[in-house]
């Protein structure tokens, strides 16, 4: 999967500025935090239950507002915004969707644009682009009601509604949580793609280490109490964890998910060798599409076991002619790179399309 479009400009789109929520109970649910999330980036908050990621995404539509700090949204800050007025700018996906049962799929997707008073054409018009976008077809879903679909197509509207004025910052609160795991991972794929083309501002709360991982531009660690343990990449996150709370969260599977979200670049493919010992065969691990530079490490891994030919030749990137070989050996040293590689320190970020697959 390519992106269509430049991912995160250096431009914060929200800020928060030494935020803190203190409950009336007081429960300080989040403590001295400062963060950004830039344009066009899916910031994911990650952290164990109750440490206050649903909180801080909450004060960013004034579903809760910070006891003290600020946050700014787009360059205002938006305790002198009217929340309604806000929260029209502001895309919420939240676990349980919250569609209205007596209204239809597409009058649903038209609460907002309805609320902006756009005409009927154009309301419409933009349904069914979102329905498409979103994978579900138009003709069959816009006159259901939600009770007519399954959670995973609840789901997939509660995503399309959000976006459906376009907003230029989208939150979602474990968004993709009440669906089985083999439709999460397809939710999360399409989900990520719809990201990428649209250039939405995300930013998106789960417990879920893999998604946050796997879809996260930049991984946001809160520790109980609302603190922010760790901030990064997903590879900085899982190869350089910045203590045993973080280590603790992600440390069962490092290795697998590192494999996950790393790719076979061009240093990691080798001349193939004339002579190899054969190794033992997994033909049923064999992956869909033949390797690429590109390709994630944990494709070529399995390509590799599928063989038992002790390599696996690898194309270009565009899946055109042969460049060379992944051996068991390369690719233990494509990892080691991801290890190795020198943290990044908050430098400005190019304006590079990304190309990790999901
Ligand atoms: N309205 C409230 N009044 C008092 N305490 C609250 C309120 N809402 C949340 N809390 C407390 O604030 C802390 C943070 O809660 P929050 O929902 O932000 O955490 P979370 O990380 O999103 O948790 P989860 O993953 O379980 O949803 C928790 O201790 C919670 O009990």
């Amino acid at each position: 999967m390519s992106s269509q479009r430049p991912v995160a400009t250096g431009e914060p789109v929200i800020r928060f500025e030494q935020v803190r929520k203190e409950y009336p109970d007081g429960t300080v649910a989040v403590e001295h935090l400062d963060l950004e999330v830039r344009e066009h980036e899916l910031m994911v908050l990650v952290g164990p239950s109750g440490c206050g990621k649903s909180t801080t995404l909450r004060m960013v539509n004034r579903l809760v507002d910070p006891t003290s700090g600020r946050v700014v949204v787009q360059g205002r800050d938006i305790a002198s915004t009217d929340p309604v007025e806000l929260r029209r700018r502001i895309g919420y996906v939240i676990q349980h969707v919250g569609l209205f049962p007596h209204r239809t799929v597409g009058q649903n997707i038209g609460t907002v644009p309805d609320l902006l008073g756009w005409d009927r054409a154009r309301s419409k018009r933009r349904t069914g682009e979102l329905l498409e976008l979103v994978g579900l077809d138009p003709d069959t879903y816009t006159r259901r009601y939600p009770h007519q679909l399954s959670g995973g197509e609840r789901q997939r509207v509660g995503v399309a509604r959000a976006l459906a004025a376009d907003p230029p910052v989208l939150l979602m609160d474990e968004p993709f949580g009440a669906v089985d795991p083999a439709g999460r991972r397809r939710l999360q794929q399409e989900f990520w793609r719809i990201q990428r083309e649209l250039g939405t501002t995300v930013m998106l709360v789960t417990h879920d280490v893999d998604e946050a991982v796997r879809l996260g531009d930049r991984v946001a660690v809160f520790a109980r109490g609302g603190r922010l343990e760790q901030l990064g990449d997903a590879v900085e996150l899982l190869a350089r964890p910045a203590g045993p709370m973080v280590e603790d969260l992600v440390g069962q599977g490092r290795a697998v998910r590192l494999l996950a979200i790393g790719e076979v670049t061009p240093a990691d493919v080798v001349p193939a060798l004339p002579d190899f010992t054969p190794v033992t065969r997994v033909p049923s691990l064999a992956p869909a599409a033949p390797l690429r530079v590109g390709s994630r490490l944990d494709e070529a891994f399995a390509a590799l076991a599928a063989s038992g030919g002790g390599e696996v030749a690898v194309a270009d990137a565009q899946g055109q002619g042969q460049v060379g070989v992944v051996t068991a050996d390369s690719l233990l040293g494509a990892l080691r790179r991801l290890v190795e590689a020198q943290p990044v320190e908050d430098e400005p970020v190019e304006d590079e399309p990304r190309t990790r697959a999901v």
